[in-house]
């Protein structure tokens, strides 16, 4: 089948688990007392950001986002300052996206490939825009420009609500013809409410993803060398 346009999820699909829970997440953990302590010394939006939290108490605050971190719960707040920190991490070349080299040809073959994660759009542009060169360890690739549009639980709504990908098949254009559109998830569920939008779904198979015991309802890929 002929794709008109790839929808990717990024956290088990096109870069490991691990980079998010051993790179990611411990980054932002490490930074958020000095972020909440010295509020004053952040700049506006991340001001912003943690008053929407509408927690004053400071310890409070810091104990109320680190505990949204350990449970990994995609809350949009969180997921928005999350952004604004790991910056520093990728601008410093602290941190580097280790794209799965076959979601990279993936990507590069083809010409409409847009982004879902519950990550921000201001990480997920981070991410795409410092993938980590497989060939010198020194360097990362820039590669927003092969990326069409990015979504996440902030413009589209919860990846886990069909309603969310009806959203994006509006916004890209294809909800007469959502079947043409593939959706690639780690998460079952996601899977299920996207099909239930009419797109095309496919399971990604990584080392580390959580088992699906179903496994076998899906359209599964252990990597995306032989998909298009
Ligand atoms: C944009 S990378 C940050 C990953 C993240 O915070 C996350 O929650 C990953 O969720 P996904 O929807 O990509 O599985
Ligand atoms: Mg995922």
């Amino acid at each position: 089948m002929n794709y008109s346009a790839l929808v990717l999820d990024i956290e088990g699909t096109v870069c490991p688990i691990s980079f998010v829970k051993d790179t990611l997440f411990p980054y932002f953990v490490n930074k958020v007392p000095t972020v909440v302590n010295d509020i004053d010394q952040q700049n506006d939006t991340v001001k912003q950001i943690l008053c929407q939290f509408k927690i004053d108490d400071k310890n409070e605050l810091i104990n109320h986002i680190l505990g949204l971190v350990s449970n990994d719960i995609k809350d949009p707040i969180l997921k928005q300052l999350q952004g604004y920190i790991w910056a520093e991490g990728y601008n410093s070349s602290e941190i580097k996206a280790p794209v799965y080299k076959d979601a990279i040809d993936l990507i590069n073959r083809h010409n409409n490939v847009y982004i879902y994660s519950s990550g921000s759009v201001k990480a997920q542009k981070l991410l795409f825009g410092h993938v980590a060169d497989t060939s010198d360890s020194t360097k990362s690739i820039d590669m927003q420009s092969q990326i069409n549009g990015y979504f996440d639980i902030n413009t589209s709504g919860a990846k886990i609500d069909s309603q969310s990908y009806i959203n994006i098949l509006k916004d890209i254009k294809m909800i007469d013809t959502p079947e043409k559109v593939l959706f690639l998830s780690d998460n079952p569920s996601e899977l299920e409410a996207a099909k239930k939008a009419g797109l095309a779904t496919g399971l990604a198979i990584r080392e580390g993803n959580a088992v699906v015991p179903n496994v076998n309802d899906y359209t599964c890929y252990h990597d995306f060398t032989k998909l298009l």
